[in-house]
């Protein structure tokens, strides 16, 4: 009922232990609180949340137009619907190395097991997409810094995401990734890899966990989970991929509306009022208060 039952720091020590265990990570991203139960009542590991989808569930391009308050606000309000550890996208960081630090202390406040920080200039673009630039070395490293030294939970996992492989190759995503790992980031997620090799390349070269972001319409092919597996991913991310089926679905529904004036063919497929009932725990409520859901829910499953 209401919330999460477990609190941040204990879902921070759980993430760390489920990374160390060698096992796969799967971390679709929740597109709202709602979603994140649906998540966690399907058996996955945890919960992603996407800076894409913040901005396109407020009809923005994700160009780095959120603000902080707006990504540690949607952060909250998804940790605490969910007992999964929450990985939350915190694009450049907001700024400067002083802002990343103000970044990861909003973020923690906000109930988070942790984020990733890019080496994008700002304004950054999805890292899937062409044009991209990135900061130098340097300035990459002192975000990585920062983030490291602001957070209070050391269990708070810092995540550095590099963008360097579209514009300057493997190589070169390798050197940094290193770099960073050397500046204190506890996880590595090396943005738009071109095929499975380049996983395997990177997962040799350092030694922290390394995510795989298979995000639909991308530079990346839509690897499994055994394929991951078997290059070494210790965590996968579907960050866009709820959004899009639930877009996809509202626009088939609204055609279905106007070509058809009404909603009755579309029914089959919508969720039930008694699953979204069950979704948010009605019962729950009932038990603390007997008048909550003194009433016959019609259409049960
Ligand atoms: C992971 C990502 O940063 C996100 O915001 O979800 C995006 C996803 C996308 O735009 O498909 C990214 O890969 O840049
Ligand atoms: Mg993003």
């Amino acid at each position: 009922m209401l919330y999460s039952t477990v609190p941040a720091h204990e879902k921070r020590a759980a993430f760390r232990q489920a990374l160390s265990s060698g096992r796969l990570l799967r971390m679709p991203g929740a597109f709202n609180p709602l979603s994140a139960r649906l998540i966690e009542q399907k058996g996955f590991d945890g919960v992603y949340i996407s800076g894409a989808v913040i901005a396109a569930d407020l009809g923005l391009p994700d160009i780095g137009l959120t603000t902080l308050t707006e990504v540690a606000t949607r952060g909250g309000q998804i940790s605490r619907m969910t007992n999964l550890p929450t990985l939350i996208d915190a694009d450049t960081g907001f700024g400067e190395p002083m802002n990343v630090a103000r970044t990861v202390q909003t973020l923690e406040d906000a109930g988070v097991s942790g984020l990733h920080i890019e080496d994008q200039v700002n304004p950054k673009r999805c890292g899937h997409l062409d044009g991209k630039a990135v900061v130098d070395a340097d300035t990459a490293v002192k975000r990585i810094r920062a983030a490291v030294d602001a957070r209070r939970d050391a269990n708070l996992l810092i995540m550095a995401r590099t963008d360097i492989r579209a514009a300057d190759g493997l190589g070169a995503a390798i050197d940094r990734a290193k770099q960073l790992v050397d500046a204190g980031a506890d996880a590595i997620f090396p943005e738009a890899m071109a095929d499975l090799s380049e996983f395997e390349a990177m997962r040799a070269a350092v030694d922290v966990p390394m995510l795989a972001n298979m995000t639909e319409f991308g530079k990346s092919e839509l690897f499994s989970v055994s394929e991951l597996e078997s290059v070494g991913a210790n965590l996968v991310i579907y960050p866009v991929s709820l959004l899009r089926i639930a877009m996809g679905a509202a626009e088939r529904g609204l055609d279905a509306l106007v070509a058809e004036g009404s909603l009755k063919s579309e029914v089959a497929t919508m969720q039930t009022r008694a699953r979204l009932y069950e979704l948010v725990d009605y019962a729950g409520y009932n038990a603390f208060d007997s008048s909550v859901f003194d009433f016959e829910v019609p259409d049960a499953r």
